[in-house]
């Protein structure tokens, strides 16, 4: 057997019809929700270091915007295309409703290796992609942040070059910013935040203490950095973690402080001097460990490496990581998967906090930020673990369900079924 697609825009749309049927709203909910409302494809001519010219290809995807402005990061990345990015949008759009942000889905992204690119290539690059997309966006239209590839900087240019494009200083168009720089405090750490504190309350519910806990982590970015660091201090042992050059071990739990320090001199965990092994990185799926974190990119749990899941919990820190038919195997086996649109909410929620603090020109402290996104996440959590039950669903549909509804009553009032 194997997956009937891995298309990450067919999956999307595949989840958002089940739980549509699930909920029995009228056919129209889904005919909106099945394609976002606009596909930018844009062509971003940039001139290189050697003097000769290269064009690369940029999208920016608006899923729907009936609850608020279109809110999503912009990936760069080599395998980034027209239906990831529509899947991603769409993600976006349902991971919005289940917080409860007053925001649509967005997302952006390039088809590039930014590690092939020098400083000033990626500069000319990011100026041209926010030129060629300031069109469609604005601080209350479309406010993009960061995904895979991208990070303050490439903000901070982007704020840059839409001020020179569109002559209006609106540091709230984009989020994700660098914190000396109109950002918010808390807003690096949050996705990974996030999903450590959703595996903890995963973990609640089936009493499975923290206390000396074992995790696995794939990708050791932003997300699955901060990830890590949230669960160590709840008491766990990260023994596993992998990148696209290998899975690293160490039953005792790795040093974490340590491995990004080497992580930022080195750019991989390979060679990790603090390690007891080094696997290959697909071993990491398979490790004996009670919570797995897929931190990295889609259609990575698939039916080609579910049965050697181990783990009890699994807090969605990618977007899209699993395929629909290796979830419906870790829901039968009883495995509790926190969704994406759930686990890794964290990221959304803190750039809504800080467009709240942009367009009130005032900020919060560290403390006030976090507080705020764990009440509002562990809310979340709540009321889907309360539906899913309700319905006899998972938490993915459960969440899309829950999201479903706030959307379909947006639609409804602005007359649009
Ligand atoms: N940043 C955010 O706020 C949010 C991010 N997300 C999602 O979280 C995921 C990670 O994003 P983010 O941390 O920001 O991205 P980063 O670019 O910071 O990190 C991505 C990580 O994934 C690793 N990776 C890539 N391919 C593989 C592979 N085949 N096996 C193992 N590891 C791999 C990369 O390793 P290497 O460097 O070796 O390539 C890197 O460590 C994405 O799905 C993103 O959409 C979701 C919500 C918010
Ligand atoms: O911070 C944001 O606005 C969006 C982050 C993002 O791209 C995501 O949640 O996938």
């Amino acid at each position: 057997m194997s997956e009937k697609t891995l298309n990450p825009f067919e999956i999307a749309q595949q989840q958002v019809k089940g739980a549509c049927d699930k909920l029995g709203v009228e056919d129209a909910v889904y005919e909106i929700l099945k394609n976002p409302m606009r596909v930018m494809e844009v062509a971003i001519p940039v001139k290189m270091d050697d003097g000769s010219l290269k064009s690369f290809v940029g999208y920016r995807s608006q899923h729907n915007d009936a609850v608020g402005p279109f809110k999503g990061g912009v990936r760069f990345h080599q395998d980034v295309n027209r239906d990831e990015v529509k899947a991603l949008s769409t993600w976006m759009t349902f991971k919005c409703g289940v917080v409860g942000v007053p925001y649509g889905g967005g997302k952006g992204g390039i088809t590039v290796d930014p590690r092939d690119l020098s400083q000033g290539e990626l500069q000319r690059l990011s100026r041209g992609y926010a030129r060629a997309i300031a069109p469609i966006i604005g601080e209350k239209v479309d406010i993009p942040a960061p995904d895979v590839g991208t990070n303050g900087q490439v903000m901070s240019w982007f704020i840059d070059e839409y001020q020179k494009t569109t002559g209006e200083f609106a540091p709230g168009v984009f989020t994700g910013k660098p914190v000396d720089f109109y950002g918010s405090l808390a807003r690096n750490e949050a996705t990974g935040f996030g999903v450590a504190i959703m595996a903890r309350d995963a973990a609640k519910k089936i009493g499975l203490s923290l206390n000396g806990a074992t995790v696995a982590i794939q990708g050791f970015g932003n997300v699955g950095s901060f990830a890590a660091i949230y669960m160590v201090g709840m008491g766990a042992k990260v023994t596993a973690i992998s990148d696209h050059t290998a899975c690293i071990f160490d039953e005792n739990g790795l040093d974490i402080d340590a491995l990004i320090e080497y992580v930022k001199g080195n750019k991989q965990v390979q060679g990790f001097p603090g390690a007891q092994k080094e696997l290959h990185r697909d071993e990491l799926f398979g490790m004996d460990v009670d919570i797995l974190m897929p931190c990295a990119l889609e259609n990575q749990i698939t039916l080609k490496n579910v049965n050697d899941i181990k783990a009890k919990i699994v807090s969605e820190g990618a977007n899209g990581p699993t395929t629909p038919e290796a979830d419906k195997i870790m829901y039968d086996k009883g495995i509790i998967v926190v969704p994406d649109i759930l686990a890794n909410a964290g990221g959304v929620t803190v750039s809504y906090f800080e467009w709240v603090q942009n367009l009130m020109r005032y900020s919060w402290s560290f403390e006030e930020v976090q507080e705020k996104q764990e009440k509002l996440m562990v809310k979340s959590f709540d009321d889907i673990w309360t539906l899913m039950h309700e319905h006899n669903v998972d938490m993915r549909t459960a969440g899309y369900m829950m999201s479903i509804k706030r959307i379909a009553t947006a639609m409804k009032y602005r007359g649009w079924y």
